[in-house]
């Protein structure tokens, strides 16, 4: 793959001296007018509708709005898949569902999915939303906080949720063969109002500001057409899904994503992650499904249990993250293992459970995050946990594993499924083509 390197982004300045509450309609038709999907984003020095736009490294470099730096921090955003998925996986994550707001039609979503379109574009290579920055008696296209800041391998990747294919859009002949809201599993104790959405939009960057600024700007064009139902913000990633990516630390202070699927590996890709020709719908196949949970932890009784306890739980030790039956991390570990005629990896350790091994050769790519909630204003302690997100060929994949960690992890001690969503992200789109035509055929 070819870098590019975009100018450094426009000024975007004009003082709005009105602000009137039809913006959000106003702006998006003069986006639409402006660019329209396959044509060139405004200010670009690179087109849209077909030219190779960027590798997709990410070495978790934080972005510095060098115009040096900028050349490889794009990630390319029109290939056979949504970046976001196999592309390396960024320190940092603005997570969105969204729901349909009473009385959208489908010409108002057909209409938004193509603005989408455009806007995530240019926001990709580090350029604000497309539109007349010039324009005193409306407000700017863009909410102007990325200006300056490097592209910081932002990705946006989309999905659709079950919900989606009802009734009211005209699209459940185009549902996917698997997408289908999750069944109730062991210990859920989901918040619906955090859990589910019509569709979702996951924002990922080297800067925080970008993830954010990316999620802000798509919402704001949905005005009117989408309302947002629960959104996450993911400070640290938890998974590797390339070789040259260090293995990051979760919140419990392992190291976490070890024997994760590799995103550059293409026939594990093929074999686990990605849609293939058994769907019926041709539309979705390069696509793959998205199910994310958020994962409260119990950190202040993790804290307060023993470290041999804890390498127990997981069946690794903490420090160098080996299993407890090999000496690197890198160590296939042993399941047969015994010593005093105990499991060295005991039986409910939480490798074991989900280990391939274990599961008919089971696997799934997972791409999570840290998140926080602050602090509980009743017990005073503080929350968070990992903001789960794996994909895979079918939601079943997760479904398996998890109503075996569910019923039997030793980690459940120490966690909380409180949240949950699923959705199929659509495959990567071509050169001229949009979200909107891809969805609606
Ligand atoms: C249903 C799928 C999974 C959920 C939910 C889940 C939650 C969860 N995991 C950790 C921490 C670790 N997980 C590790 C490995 C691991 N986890 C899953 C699946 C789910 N985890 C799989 C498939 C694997 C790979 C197992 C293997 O093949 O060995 C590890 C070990 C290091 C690694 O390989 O990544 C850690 C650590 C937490 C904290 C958590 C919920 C909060
Ligand atoms: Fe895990």
């Amino acid at each position: 793959m070819t870098d590019s390197t975009p100018d450094s982004a426009p000024d975007i300045t004009p003082e709005p001296d009105a602000r009137r509450p039809e913006q959000a309609a106003v702006s998006r038709r003069r986006l639409l007018g402006a660019v329209g999907a396959g044509a060139a984003v405004a200010g670009a020095a690179v087109g849209v509708g077909g030219t190779v736009l960027a590798g997709g490294g990410s070495s978790g470099s934080g972005g510095d709005g060098s115009g040096g730096a900028a050349g490889s921090q794009v990630v390319a955003f029109r290939d056979g898949h949504q970046a976001g998925i196999a592309t390396p996986s960024q320190d940092r994550l603005c997570f969105a569902a969204f729901d349909a707001v009473p009385g959208a039609t489908r010409a108002d979503l057909a209409d938004l999915l193509k603005t989408w379109t455009a806007a995530a574009e240019a926001m990709t290579l580090g350029r604000p939303v497309p539109g007349d920055a010039g324009d005193l008696n409306t407000p700017p296209d863009d909410t102007g906080e990325a200006v300056g800041l490097a592209p910081g391998h932002l990705t946006v990747t989309i999905g659709y949720g079950p919900s989606l294919f009802d009734g009211r859009f005209g699209l459940a002949a185009r549902r996917p063969s698997a997408l289908r809201t999750l069944p109730r599993l062991p210990r859920d104790e989901l918040d619906p109002a955090g859990s589910g959405g019509d569709l979702c939009v996951q924002a990922c960057a080297d800067d925080p500001q970008v993830a954010f600024h990316a999620v802000r700007n798509l919402r704001r064009l949905a005005f009117g057409t989408l309302a947002p139902r629960w959104m996450e913000l993911g400070f640290g990633r938890t998974s590797s899904t390339s070789p040259q990516q260090a293995t990051p630390r979760n919140l419990l202070g392992f190291k976490d994503g070890t024997r994760n699927i590799d995103g550059t590996d293409a026939s594990m890709m093929a074999e686990h992650v990605w849609i293939g020709d058994e769907e019926p719908q041709r539309w979705a196949r390069g696509g793959s499904y998205l199910v994310s949970r958020k994962i409260q932890m119990r950190l202040e009784q993790w804290d307060r249990d023993r470290l041999g306890d804890q390498q127990d739980v997981f069946g690794r030790f903490k420090s160098s993250g080996a299993p407890l039956t090999g000496k690197t991390e890198s160590d296939t570990p042993d399941f047969h293992a015994r010593s005093g005629g105990q499991y060295v990896i005991p039986a409910d350790a939480h490798i074991r459970l989900a280990a391939h091994e274990n599961n008919n050769g089971l696997r799934i790519l997972r791409r999570g995050y840290s998140y926080t909630d602050g602090i509980d204003p009743e017990t005073g302690d503080l929350l968070g946990g990992l903001f789960f997100v794996a994909f895979m060929k079918s939601p079943e994949q997760f479904v398996t594993l998890q109503r075996v960690l569910g019923a039997h992890d030793a980690l459940n001690e120490y966690i909380q499924h409180v949240g949950s969503g699923v959705f199929v992200a659509p495959p990567g789109l071509a050169a001229g083509q949009d979200w909107s035509g891809q969805l609606f055929g």
